[in-house]
């Protein structure tokens, strides 16, 4: 099906997003469709992950979220802060013996998943004991831990480097029909994603296919 035909996830008419009397983006209009990848770029301050949360509070329901700061639990393993992102799954009593031991089914889902995130060894470690690049990793197992159908991720790969980067944004968009990534390193967003949305000055600079984006533009975004 072309992407137009597919079901719009996200459809923005003329909206403007404040923090109080400061108005961060005027008049912004788009719409993401099931089956994109797209990333938001733009110098910092241009207001891509005050438009990530909006985004997240229209689908809040759809939406593995993967915040810039990923708010860890420090004294808990990378298995019990993976575990996090699938606690609504569960009741309370199934959670709570989950936390004092590790229970079959989580277990064996985590492994699997540590496996892909290359944290197998980290499994059972404190998040406070891990690296920043581990750290981030593990924010990434709880967001895909949340078995979403859309990923809303604020740079969740900003801290490993760039072969791992590019691993971990291909086991996000393999598990999720959607993504919308806000990413300052714009030459892995022209890599990964399909669409590139510009944001400058309170406004969407541009909002074009990936390959249609040229250097003078995304130049042009980070110039006073
Ligand atoms: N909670 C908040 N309250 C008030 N102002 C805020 C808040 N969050 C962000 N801002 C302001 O809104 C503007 C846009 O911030 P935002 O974090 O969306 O930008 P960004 O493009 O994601 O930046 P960065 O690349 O540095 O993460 C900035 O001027 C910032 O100071």
């Amino acid at each position: 099906m072309p992407n137009k035909a597919k079901p719009a996830m996200f459809e923005l008419h003329k909206i403007s997003l404040k923090y109080r009397e400061q108005t961060v983006l005027k008049d912004a209009s788009l719409t993401i469709r099931q089956g994109e990848s797209v990333a938001l770029v733009g110098p910092s301050g241009a207001g891509k992950s005050t438009l990530l949360k909006h985004l997240r509070s229209l689908q809040a329901a759809k939406v593995a979220w993967c915040p810039q700061h990923a708010g860890l639990v420090p004294m808990l393993s990378a298995y019990h802060n993976m575990y996090m992102g699938g606690l609504g799954r569960h009741s309370a009593l199934y959670n709570l013996a989950n936390l004092l031991r590790p229970l079959a089914g989580p277990k064996a889902e985590l492994q699997a998943l540590a496996q892909s995130l290359a944290l197998d060894a980290e499994l059972y470690s404190r998040v406070d004991e891990l690296s920043g690049g581990q750290q981030q990793r593990v924010a990434i197992g709880r967001a895909l831990y949340q078995q979403q159908t859309i990923f809303i991720g604020d740079e969740p790969v900003s801290a490993v480097d760039a072969i791992q980067a590019d691993k971990m944004l291909s086991l996000i968009s393999q598990r999720h029909q959607t993504i919308v990534l806000a990413l300052h390193d714009t030459q892995q967003a022209l890599r990964v994603c399909q669409r590139i949305i510009g944001l400058k000055d309170g406004a969407i600079a541009f909002d074009l296919p990936s390959a249609q984006v040229t250097s003078e533009q995304l130049a042009a975004l980070y110039q006073a």
